[in-house]
């Protein structure tokens, strides 16, 4: 005899989701709502997310691993080219393609074109979220919602859902995971109850010294800066309830002349960025840190393959 349906525990199911969208369209926040923590790295500013940031979502039910990629964009230096390479490598693996629209802007070229590139992986489920509600009105919410809905039936696919959420707000996160998590293939969970990303840490703690650096500086230096964590090493001879961390990385910038920018007048700057950055990496690792920063010119590094593996890319 069977028992009834309604009595029979759901398989429980693990699988990868992946956010897309145009720069700033919300991805690393609506991540780090989903995950509760701060895993992957947020700014004001457009394409900040280098790496592939994996937050994990726990769930009695499912287990659903974020993977955060870097906004697809038109290819300028090889730098780029890689980017968009991982962006489609990604999309290609995943079990569910979370498409982000912020709600507070009017559908243009650049959703279009992603849009295009998810229609043409056909056999992942594509889950419209529309980012920032808390942004606008509700007129304005529905009216993007009907254009989402249109942008897919003009491409011919259809959306496996069309939510709307405020990551900020925290509003309608917790039933995106609701729906990503039936999207899921059946199976066990893929990582230890815990873990909330499987990003090494010098690569995590590179990127949080990459955004304090940028800061302030983004529109002299878009793209010119690679930061590489050299060594990360617990200080010897500290008392064991007094570790310290030594942390000693290396901003690399383009040219001599972007030095002084990053530095600053009587290396202010730079000091800034250490402090600040100090603070993100003591969170994150939970121990006090003294951090090393030196800033060195790799010449033309984006347009260099030798230079690009070499800052990680
Ligand atoms: N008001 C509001 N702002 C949001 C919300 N989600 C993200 N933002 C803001 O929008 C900006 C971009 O957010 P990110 O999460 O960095 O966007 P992203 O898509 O990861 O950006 P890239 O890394 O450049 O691709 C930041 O200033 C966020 O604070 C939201 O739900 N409400």
């Amino acid at each position: 005899m069977s028992a009834p349906s309604s009595s029979v525990t759901p398989a429980h199911r693990a699988g990868f989701a992946c956010f897309v969208g145009r720069p700033n369209a919300g991805k690393s926040t609506l991540t780090n709502a989903l995950v509760g923590q701060k895993v992957a790295i947020t700014s004001n500013r457009p394409q900040t997310t280098r790496h592939t940031v994996r937050g994990i979502v726990h769930r009695p039910d499912a287990q659903l691993i974020l993977v955060d990629t870097p906004g697809l964009h038109k290819p300028r230096t090889l730098l780029g080219e890689r980017l968009n390479d991982v962006v489609r490598t990604t999309w290609a693996e995943v079990d569910v393609i979370g498409f982000c629209l912020p709600a507070d802007q009017k559908l243009g070229p650049g959703d279009r074109f992603i849009a295009k590139e998810i229609a043409g992986i056909k056999k992942t489920p594509k889950v419209a979220v529309v980012t920032k509600t808390d942004l606008v009105d509700g007129k304005q919410l529905a009216e993007q919602l009907i254009a989402v809905d249109q942008l897919a039936a003009e491409l011919g696919f259809e959306w496996a859902e069309i939510i709307p959420v405020s990551a900020v707000k925290g509003d309608q996160v917790q039933l995106l995971t609701d729906l990503l998590a039936p999207l899921m293939p059946e199976g066990p969970a893929l990582y230890p109850e815990g873990d909330l990303t499987d990003e090494p840490e010098q690569v995590m703690v590179a990127e949080l010294i990459r955004e304090a650096a940028l800061e302030g500086v983004r529109d002299e230096l878009p793209h010119s800066i690679a930061v590489v964590v050299e060594e990360m090493l617990p200080r010897e001879d500290r008392p064991a309830d007094r570790p310290l961390l030594d942390i000693h990385a290396n901003v690399f910038i383009e040219r001599p002349s972007q030095k002084g920018i990053i530095i600053g007048p009587k290396g202010k700057r730079l000091k800034e960025v250490g402090v600040k950055s100090r603070k993100h990496i003591e969170a994150l690792l939970g121990t006090p840190v003294f951090l090393d920063l030196h800033v060195k010119v790799a010449k033309d590094w984006q347009r260099d393959p030798k230079q690009l593996r070499r800052l990680g890319f």
